[in-house]
């Protein structure tokens, strides 16, 4: 029996503002934490079924416990299927036979629920009996568009099973609202994320999951997570084309064309890391000098420079493009964020932005069909939450299924 009875978790979505794609071939990223979140309820149930609940995906699958512990079948030792930093492929393999899928799909629903059964099996794996479990995740996030929404559901998934497994501590109090883990139990819900990523996205460099995990503001580099905290108050628009696009699809690609034409490509790379590096110290001046003109000025080139650089590895979209004129016409900057390929884009404002400004960009983006808003930055990793302090609307959503 498992004293943790029910649990909510939720996880931030990210940007990146410079790093998409570089970061997976060893560069600099920078990202931030976004104010959407991905929220997820677990119940521990005394049946002996699992079910999911996936509504932004149309997806409600259940499962009985004894059609899936064989899977865990080839998991003879203490400590095997249980490696937090090791995929097991051989688990990998099976639960695609289990579900149908094959191995270069990069189908939504698979993917998710292939994320979920592997971190609930893995997770359980030297359990007696694998528990019966009921889970909701639903999430102000796109799917799919760049802001990191693999992650931020890998990130509530591995925190809950982990919670419910009481491999890491129930934070909560009864008089908290929100709580979080130590740092050693955080560095396993985000070890534990990086493979959910890794099984939607195949080759994750870990960002998004870190930022999921930690929040704020991020520097990334080799597995390596630096907290910025000197960074000045940045306002930003986000814009979702709505062209959806696959994240693994556009990491192959680069990859792909990284070894086609790797001396074209891998200066591309360097520059990129330099973009990120300028901009790292532009963040940090302003934040300790105050922001003046020619800071703002700088963030915009590196934007422009990035933006270019993205379509030379292959994750432009005519929709980005599009995107990137129309605000340039009101004489601001903007660039992907993410994987590209369509998905979400950045636009920076200034302090000499006019609101009529912001607000005509917006408009006009939102007659070509695209979302656009003004975000705020920088919120909370994962975080355990009392019932009452998940916003009503979302308590909703999750208690129907
Ligand atoms: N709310 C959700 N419910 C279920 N699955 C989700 C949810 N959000 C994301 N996913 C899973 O994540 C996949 C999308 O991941 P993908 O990496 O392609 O996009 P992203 O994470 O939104 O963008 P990026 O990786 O560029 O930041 C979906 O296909 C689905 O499998
Ligand atoms: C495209 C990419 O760099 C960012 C996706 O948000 C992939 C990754 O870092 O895993
Ligand atoms: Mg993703």
């Amino acid at each position: 029996m498992l004293c943790v009875q029910e649990c909510f978790i939720s996880a931030p979505g990210k940007s990146i503002l410079h790093g998409e794609h570089a970061v997976v071939h060893g560069k600099v990223a920078l990202a931030v934490s976004l104010n959407l979140r991905t929220y997820l309820w677990l119940q521990v149930t005394s049946s002996s079924e699992v079910s999911i609940s996936l509504p932004n995906i149309d997806t409600f699958l259940c499962w009985n416990t004894s059609v899936l512990k064989p899977l865990l079948s080839h998991c003879t030792g203490v400590g095997e299927c249980r490696s937090s930093t090791e995929l097991d492929t051989e688990l990998v393999r099976k639960l695609r036979e289990f579900t149908a899928v094959s191995d270069g799909s990069t189908d939504t629903r698979s993917m998710a629920v292939l994320a979920f059964l592997y971190t609930y099996l893995c997770v359980f794996s030297q359990s007696e009996i694998l528990p019966g479990l009921k889970v909701c995740v639903w999430s102000e996030l796109p799917t799919g568009a760049g802001l990191g929404s693999s992650a931020a559901y890998s990130v509530c998934v591995s925190a809950a099973l982990l919670t419910a497994r009481e491999t890491i501590r129930s934070p909560l109090t009864q008089s908290q609202e929100t709580a979080r883990w130590s740092d050693e139990e955080l560095e396993l819900i985000n070890n534990w994320a990086f493979q959910g990523e890794t099984i939607i996205h195949g080759n994750p460099s870990g960002v998004d999951n870190a930022v999921g995990t930690w929040g704020g503001f991020l520097r990334y580099h080799a597995g390596k997570i630096t907290p910025l905290n000197r960074v000045p108050t940045l306002r930003i628009l986000l814009t979702n084309t709505k062209v959806p696009r696959s994240t693994k699809l556009l990491v192959s690609r680069v990859k792909d064309r990284i070894t086609q034409y790797p001396s074209v490509l891998i200066p591309v790379l360097e520059s990129v890391d330099a973009v990120s590096h300028i901009c790292e110290r532009t963040l940090a001046e302003m934040a300790t000098e105050g922001a003046s003109a020619k800071h703002y000025s700088t963030l915009e080139d590196l934007i422009d420079i990035n933006q270019q650089h993205l379509n030379v590895m292959g994750v432009g979209h005519t929709s980005l493009n599009t995107l990137c004129q129309v605000t340039l016409a009101h004489g601001l900057h903007s660039k992907l964020t993410g994987a590209g390929g369509g998905g979400c884009a950045i636009t920076l404002l200034t302090p000499e932005t006019e609101e009529h400004v912001v607000r005509d960009v917006i408009e006009e983006l939102k007659q070509i069909g695209f979302d656009c808003w003004e975000t705020s930055i920088g919120a909370l990793g994962v975080l355990m939450h009392s019932p009452t302090s998940v916003p009503h609307n979302i308590l909703q959503i999750l208690t129907k299924y």
